[in-house]
């Protein structure tokens, strides 16, 4: 039975051979039938556009499942069809069906959904396993007959614990259902996924990405697919995944580098920050924006050959007025009170019966100016903010009411720049920008927006993805306990009103695929104290080790730990302080040990990952240094703490010489 299988693997690359041959023919034929050179361009750039997807996917298993269906009416219009389930579409002979089917297809669902008690018409699901490119095996639960290994599938059970090298892998040959209803929610729906240290949010919110593209490709083609991480070394980490599916235009960033694509120069206090990240700026930049609209004072008048144009104070109020009151963005509403004004001018020539062409109406434009800059200014986002900074009087009078004294103290500058051209603006500076830049001008708005750790976003954070998911839906992805950042959210309801989604729907995720469940034990202890209010995790995985030992040399343990480790298979990361980071890695480097830096591609098995940059990531082996400095090395330390325990895939080594916090002694 085996080598029926292989022989379809056989058949299979075949197909997948004349698919791609096939391609690059009709971009050669495209070329040369088009009628014009204009369709002639189209057609190649849409022909050239599908060989290429071909051709560059990467290789790999043709199909990882299987599905017959029964012969009885639950079937549907399945009844007695047998499909295989993988990553692309397999186109069979023509007028035959396809050799294998998508997983986003809407049959392949039954492959993740169905199980013994609702079979969804499905007879046999057979998994199969692979090493590399070879079919070694597979595995069949015989849902008619009641037969459901769910998690504990031995292809599944091995998939999730294997050893991790390298950057994070997709994982639908081993979807699970819970995931899969996330993974497949309408486009429509915004949804919010709290969820435990490896229980799959990345993972869910990257294969979300690819079926809303697959399923909605037009619309998304259109708006466009964002995915917003926590820092480059996350982002190197899962930047293979999207590709790996077939999926090539979805943007990852982060949002800092999205706001500010140059290098961010200025670096906020901690008081100062809390202020900028806090919701209330959201008022104070719109008040210090629209406190530049002016009344008109007296008339305009235009003179225009032999006559004169006037329109009177009272109208011009009006026009300023009524353009407030419509509340368009600033740049709109600028341009609505020149055209208004111009068009009361119009009036009277035409009354006079004077023609009027578009250059008479550009001249008018001109003439108007120099009101529109009094009553309506033009301003760019960083003059409004420079001046909020640098001049007490405009932030007093933009926060009065809403930011106390010493509030506005804190965020204002000590020594002003010259101009808003050589500000060292900061991080947060940037989000202020931003906000008010979304007040001029509308930004682009995206189909659909994936946010990860998103439990650290700000207020003013949020609002900037808001303005960006606008007319789109968004996947927030997140974990209240490991909340690291001054504002971290303690609950999703006030962040996803911010985020423009505050009817979003929270799903907790609760098996952890990851951590091992001594690890997570270890972990849990920590929980109590975080004063969140998060579900528990049952860990998926019995296996696993955890040692925690106290040694008299960290940095020797350290070393010793990594060697150990490097007997074995896996990735390694030894995690510690960020200021302690600089020490570790030249001991290993003295040790002879190569190192890489944290999602960097390499050929290097060991990492050594400052605490702030571990979220998001996972290593086979973890080895954390000195607890009690990392919970002391910022605020929300524990939190801190929490993410770093739970990075580990196989192995734990926790090295302390101080003490342990006191939630982890006697561990
Ligand atoms: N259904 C699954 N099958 C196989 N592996 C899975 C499955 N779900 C999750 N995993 C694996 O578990 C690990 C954790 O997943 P992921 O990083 O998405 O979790 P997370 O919830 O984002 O974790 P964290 O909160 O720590 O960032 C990854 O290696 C992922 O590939």
């Amino acid at each position: 039975m085996l080598d029926d299988e292989k022989a379809y693997v056989a058949r299979c690359e075949a197909a997948l051979r004349r698919m791609l041959d096939g391609a690059r023919l009709n971009v050669v034929i495209g070329e040369r039938v088009a009628g014009d050179r204009y369709s002639a361009e189209r057609l190649g750039r849409h022909l050239k556009s599908l060989a290429k997807e071909l051709g560059e996917e990467p290789g790999g298993p043709p199909f990882f499942g299987r599905l017959d269906f029964g012969s009885d009416a639950a079937a549907g219009d399945h009844r007695a069809q047998r499909y295989y389930i993988g990553r692309r579409h397999i186109s069979g002979d023509v007028g035959q069906q396809p050799m294998v089917i998508d997983w986003r297809a809407p049959v392949s669902r039954a492959f993740y959904r169905a199980g013994a008690r609702d079979p969804q018409g499905v007879a046999v699901r057979r998994r199969f396993g692979w090493a590399g490119m070879t079919l070694t095996g597979f595995e069949d639960e015989r849902l008619d007959h009641g037969e459901d290994l769910g998690a504990t599938s031995r292809i599944v059970a091995a998939e999730i614990e294997r050893p991790r090298v390298g950057p994070m892998r997709d994982i639908v040959a081993t979807i699970q259902p819970e995931q899969d209803e996330l993974v497949r929610a309408d486009l429509e729906e915004s949804i919010c996924v709290q969820g435990a240290p490896g229980t799959g949010k990345t993972a869910v919110g990257l294969h979300r990405a690819a079926y809303l593209l697959y399923a909605h490709r037009q619309r998304l083609e259109r708006g466009g697919v964002l995915v917003l991480g926590p820092n480059r070394a996350f982002l190197g980490y899962i930047s293979a995944v999207l590709p790996a599916l077939g999926e090539v235009d979805v943007e990852q960033t982060t949002l800092e580098r999205l706001l500010a694509p140059g290098p961010v120069q200025g670096v906020d206090g901690d008081a100062a920050a809390a202020v900028k990240h806090d919701a209330r700026m959201a008022d104070v930049l719109r008040r210090a924006l629209y406190g530049r609209v002016r009344r008109p004072t007296g008339p305009v008048t235009v003179p225009d050959g032999s006559y004169r144009w006037r329109v009177a104070e009272e109208e011009l109020r009006r026009i300023v007025d009524d353009t407030r009151r419509e509340a368009p963005p600033y740049a709109v509403g600028r341009e609505r009170v020149l055209s208004r004004t111009v068009t009361m001018l119009q009036r009277q020539a035409e009354a006079r019966g004077r023609t009027v062409n578009a250059a008479w109406t550009r001249k008018m434009g001109r003439a108007v100016t120099p009101f529109l800059d009094a009553v309506w200014p033009a301003v760019r986002p960083q003059e409004v903010v420079a001046e909020l900074l640098g001049d007490p009087a405009a932030l007093a009078r933009a926060a009065d009411g809403t930011l106390t004294p010493q509030e506005q103290a804190a965020i204002g500058w000590a020594r002003p720049p010259r101009t808003f051209k050589s500000a060292r603006w900061s991080a947060a500076d940037a989000v202020l920008i931003d906000e008010v830049a979304g007040l001029l001008e509308r930004p682009r708005s995206y189909g659909h927006v994936i946010v990860d750790e998103a439990q650290d976003l700000s207020a003013m954070q949020c609002r900037a993805v808001a303005r960006r998911s606008e007319h789109g839906s968004i996947t927030v992805l997140g974990d209240l306990a490991q909340g690291t950042t001054p504002w971290a959210a303690r609950d999703w309801r006030d962040r996803l009103a911010h985020l423009g989604k505050p009817g979003a729907q929270v799903i907790a995720l609760t098996t952890g695929f990851r951590v091992p469940a001594a690890v997570v034990a270890l972990a849990n202890r920590l929980l109590g104290e975080l004063e969140v209010d998060v579900p528990p995790t049952r860990s998926f995985r019995s296996d696993g080790r955890l040692r925690v030992e106290e040694v008299p040399d960290l940095t020797r343990a350290a070393v010793a730990a990594v060697r150990e480790a490097l007997l074995r298979e896996g990735s390694i990361a030894v995690v510690a302080a960020d200021a302690a980071v600089e020490g570790l890695a030249a001991a290993l480097w003295d040790a002879g040990v190569t190192i890489t830096e944290a999602g960097e591609a390499g050929d290097a098995r060991v990492t050594v990952v400052p605490a702030t940059v571990a979220k998001g990531l996972e290593y086979d082996h973890v080895v954390v240094v000195e607890p009690a400095e990392i919970v002391e090395a910022g605020a929300r330390g524990l939190n801190r703490l929490y993410v770093v325990l739970t990075r580990a895939v196989s192995r734990l080594d926790v090295l302390h010489r101080r003490p342990l916090p006191p939630q982890l002694a006697g561990a």
